[in-house]
């Protein structure tokens, strides 16, 4: 037996009124616990239609993200359909098994339903399902992502095709005005090719009375804060030639009008630091290069840090599936009374194997939806409860990989709602990068983050983060403020508005902090 069977929340397969057998909660089941993982049986769409679609197998495929069917294993294939479900499901393609998790906590004997999609070929027990909307349109609100069913599967019965950017190869570069989002500029590039073009900040600098002291300046500059990332667009010493045939080296950023305190152990004093307006950025050509370091030694960095990467079409299905998974996540959070806003972090899109089997970082996805008001707490948005569940799962990864292997498999040592495959998964150590929670990691959600969330993102070290709907009055990612754009700050994320999302029906109004 699986460790992840050994885990299973209690369930019971039992006739349902009117649907045929379904499954059954036991007894109380909390919200966000592992119910199931199905291994699915893949086969193609042209051996469904030959086959399988003639039988009663009908009922019960699903379409696999990469357009196969999907048959799923064990208690996989049995969960009903519900208009407002209490299970959610996530493909995982790795495995080629589907997880099933309660979205909400579950009473003894409650059914366990999922939500096929809003069309279905049976009479539906379960509720009214909204009347369709006009055909082409986004009447959804939500970018018309609602109509498209859980981590890019849908129920075969509902007869649509998930993906816009199903066909054709996955390694295509997306044109920049096909992609489904809008990307936020956090700088305009302008042309810095004459010394007045050029953009300066303010820096403290010191001259050498002798050039043999450069070391030993340098390396108590290594042991001091003053050596920061903020000036790695930059040479940190500059030597003019005779004359005056000077030695200066670059101290810290002027944020204050103090100057740095003097550097010790030299054996001849040094001369007062002074401010010096330097370059802001890198030069992006050479004739900008001579320019820039005309005011002092820059780096030529053709290609800017922060401009846009390339999107092949498989990285543009995995975002439109994570956009669709964040949507189902806000629209469950309404129904069970709570604001219609959420977060996901899904595991970083990769292009080929190699790519994912040399990244250690996750090796499952999170979401979160809001919590305020269940939790009648202000600060529990869906994105500060995404970074927390993320670090509560990295702390009992590094706690138990150092546990036996025996210790890691029993319930009471793993962090609630984390199955216990994603313990036995997770990353090995906490090599570079994985003391920030959220580097490489991009982050999805329904409305734009407040700028307390931003920041936590930002301290995060997300890589970029995806929203619906802008929230002009209280957004920290381009609506009230932009924290990546913030100067001084010492990490820059990306920014992707998604098109389509229809401002009037984000579900909440312009004074919400989301
Ligand atoms: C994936 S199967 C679910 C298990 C099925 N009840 C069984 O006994 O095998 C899907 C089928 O279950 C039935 N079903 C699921 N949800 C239903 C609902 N809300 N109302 C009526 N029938 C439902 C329909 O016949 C549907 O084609």
């Amino acid at each position: 037996m699986s460790s992840a069977s050994r885990h299973k929340a209690p369930s019971h397969v039992r006739y349902s009124e009117g649907k045929g057998r379904g499954v059954f909660a036991e007894r109380q089941i909390d919200a966000q616990t592992v119910l199931e993982i199905s291994p699915v049986l893949l086969f193609t769409k042209d051996e469904y239609n030959a086959y399988g679609k003639h039988t009663v197998l009908d009922q019960y495929p699903l379409k696999w993200p990469d357009g196969r069917m999907a048959l799923a294993q064990g208690l996989g294939s049995l969960f009903n359909h519900s208009d407002h479900p209490n299970v959610s499901y996530t493909a995982d393609i790795e495995t080629d098994s589907i997880r099933y998790t309660t979205t909400r906590a579950v009473a003894p004997d409650e059914e366990l339903c999922i939500f096929y999609g809003h069309e279905q070929r049976f009479e539906n027990t379960d509720g009214t399902p909204p009347a369709p909307s006009e055909p082409g349109t986004n009447e959804d609100g939500w970018g018309g992502l609602s109509e498209i069913e859980a981590e890019g599967m849908v129920n075969e019965g509902s007869g649509k095709d998930i993906f816009t950017f199903a066909d054709g190869d996955p390694c295509d570069v997306i044109d920049e005005e096909d992609l489904p989002f809008e990307r936020l500029k956090l700088f305009e590039d302008p042309e810095e090719e004459t010394v007045d073009q050029v953009q300066t900040t303010k820096v403290w600098v010191v001259d050498l009375p002798d050039p043999r002291q450069t070391n030993a300046v340098l390396k108590w500059l290594k042991q001091t804060s003053f050596d920061t990332p903020l000036h790695s667009h930059l040479k940190r010493v500059r030597k003019l030639p005779s004359p005056p045939n000077t030695t200066s080296v670059l101290l810290s950023p002027h944020h204050d009008t103090q100057p740095p305190p003097p550097i010790p152990v030299l054996e001849s004093p040094l001369s007062e630091p002074y401010v010096l307006d330097v370059p802001k950025t890198a030069a992006l050509t050479l004739s900008s290069c001579k320019v820039k370091s005309s005011l002092w030694p820059t780096v030529y960095a053709p290609r800017r840090k922060g401009e846009p990467e390339l999107w092949e079409r498989g990285k543009v299905r995995w975002a439109c599936d994570a956009m669709r998974r964040v949507v189902r996540a806000a629209r469950e959070a309404e129904d069970n009374g709570e604001l219609p806003i959420a977060a996901y972090v899904p595991i970083p899109y990769f292009a080929s194997e190699d790519e994912s089997t040399a990244d250690d970082g996750l090796r499952r996805d999170f979401v979160a939806s809001d919590t305020r008001k269940s939790l009648a707490h202000p600060l529990k948005h869906s994105v500060i409860n995404v970074v927390r569940a993320i670090a509560d799962h990295r702390a009992s990864s590094s706690s138990e990989t150092s546990d036996t292997r025996g210790e890691l498999q029993k319930e009471s040592t793993l962090t609630p709602g984390l199955a216990p495959t994603d313990a036995l998964t997770a990353a090995p150590s906490r090599s570079n990068g994985m003391h920030y929670l959220l580097t490489s990691l991009t982050l999805f959600t329904t409305h734009e983050p407040c700028i307390m969330c931003s920041m936590a993102l930002l301290h995060s070290r997300v890589k970029e983060v995806m929203y619906l709907y802008p929230m002009e009055r209280t957004g920290g990612c381009g609506g009230a403020a932009c924290l990546p754009r913030l100067e001084g700050v010492n990490h820059r994320f990306g920014i992707g508005v998604w098109k389509g999302g229809n401002k009037a029906k984000k579900g909440v109004g312009e004074e919400v902090d989301a």
